[in-house]
């Protein structure tokens, strides 16, 4: 939430110049107060999909302790889904009818799990699609994750993600690109994103279109960018909202596929996610896999909370700054009517410009 500029303290002036938010007091008298809504459009597949639901609520829960949040998770029909995360969607979620017919102001569409190389042939493509359009017309901010923002890229800017020669998996290191945009002028300079995917969509791609880089990695390529008007759509490359153990589980399941004969190569470590010792003992448990098999005798345990304890997170603190950075900038220009994107005064295609009042 912005700080008031209720007298002349010279410090306001310094902070302004900065690109701080501050709210000017004739402003702050004057605000509607209310809570947010922020859409939760949940992708992911099925043994990810609680995961992912309290990855979101925590990321925007905690990113702000006063404000009050409501979430409202939604899915899409045509993704794979079995009798159980079905019944966990039919029972707890809306419907995008129901959604879009009392208004949000926020968006947040998770990556998701696909096969084959061309979205447009996924079955959530058109519905996806549709809550996209949607959401740029009626909604104050999208912020797409991964998956969601290679869509994004293709559907609305005709920039299709390239596949990668080797999955990019692990925890990289940022540099913030842009100091001046108000969604990460406050964030360490120099932070940590995982990330988890076999495609990707270049610096040269987002900026051919107009799009805002905003965080990049030497080693993960982008992570951040937004849309040519700097706020309505918020593209994430990488996983900000993983678990201390999201990777782990990954790696887990790669094993567990190798072990039983689902992939041929033993996987990788991924990048800068487990310590020597951590190491050690997965190479361990390879050796003993490995031996196993051989003999033909049942595969060992995979030591999950072994490693799982040794894990660090490098990366929480900065994804809660960035999602309350972004909460709180679409909290200035959002109307009091939650189905209208914009306050009267407020330029859709420079929504930032009007975070002074004219
Ligand atoms: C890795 C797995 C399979 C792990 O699931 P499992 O059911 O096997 O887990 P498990 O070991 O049996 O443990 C079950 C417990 O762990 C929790 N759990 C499951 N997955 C978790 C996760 N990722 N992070 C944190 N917790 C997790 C469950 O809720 C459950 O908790 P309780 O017992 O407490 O209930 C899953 O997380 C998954 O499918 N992840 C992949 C997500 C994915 O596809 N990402 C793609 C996005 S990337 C993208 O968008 C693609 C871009 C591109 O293609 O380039
Ligand atoms: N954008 C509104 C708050 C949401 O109703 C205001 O600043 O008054």
């Amino acid at each position: 939430m912005p700080i008031v500029a209720h007298n002349n303290l010279p410090t306001f002036d310094r902070l302004r110049a900065e690109g701080q938010n501050i709210l000017e007091s004739d402003w702050a008298i004057h605000q509607d107060i209310r809570e947010l809504h922020v859409g939760l459009l949940n992708m992911m597949p099925d043994a990810a999909l609680a995961a992912t639901e309290r990855q979101f609520f925590r990321l925007v829960g905690q990113s702000n302790q006063i404000a009050q949040f409501y979430v409202h998770p939604f899915s899409l029909p045509g993704l794979p889904r079995g009798e159980k995360a079905r019944a966990h969607i039919e029972r707890y979620y809306q419907s995008f009818e129901a959604v879009r017919e009392l208004g949000l102001d926020a968006l947040i569409i998770t990556g998701a799990n696909v096969s084959g190389p061309d979205l447009a042939e996924q079955p959530f493509w058109s519905p996806l699609i549709e809550v996209v359009d949607w959401a740029f017309e009626h909604v104050t901010s999208t912020l797409c994750s991964c998956l969601a923002t290679h869509a994004v890229m293709q559907f609305r800017y005709g920039q299709r993600r390239q596949p990668l020669p080797d999955k990019r998996w692990g925890v990289y290191t940022h540099r913030v690109v842009d100091h001046s945009h108000p969604l990460i002028d406050s964030t360490n300079t120099l932070f940590d994103v995982p990330h988890s995917r076999f495609n990707e969509v270049s610096r040269e791609q987002f900026e051919a279109v107009g799009a805002k880089v905003l965080v990049e990695s030497d080693e993960a390529g982008v992570h951040l960018a937004t849309s040519p008007d700097g706020l309505r759509i918020v593209m994430f490359q990488g996983h900000p909202e993983y678990d201390t153990i999201s990777l782990l589980k990954e790696y887990k399941r790669e094993v567990d596929r190798f072990a039983t004969g689902a992939r041929e190569s033993y996987p990788p470590f991924p990048d800068n996610v487990f310590s020597r010792k951590a190491a050690a003992v997965l190479d361990e448990h390879r050796h003993l896999l490995q031996r196993a098999l051989d003999r033909g005798r049942e595969p060992p345990k995979f030591p999950e909370a072994r490693i799982a304890e040794d894990l660090d997170n490098t990366w929480r603190d900065t994804a809660e700054g960035v999602v309350g950075n972004w909460l709180g900038l679409i909290y200035r220009v959002t109307h009091n009517d939650r189905r209208v994107p914009f306050m009267d005064w407020v330029d859709p295609d420079d929504p930032l410009r009007m975070l002074t009042r004219p």
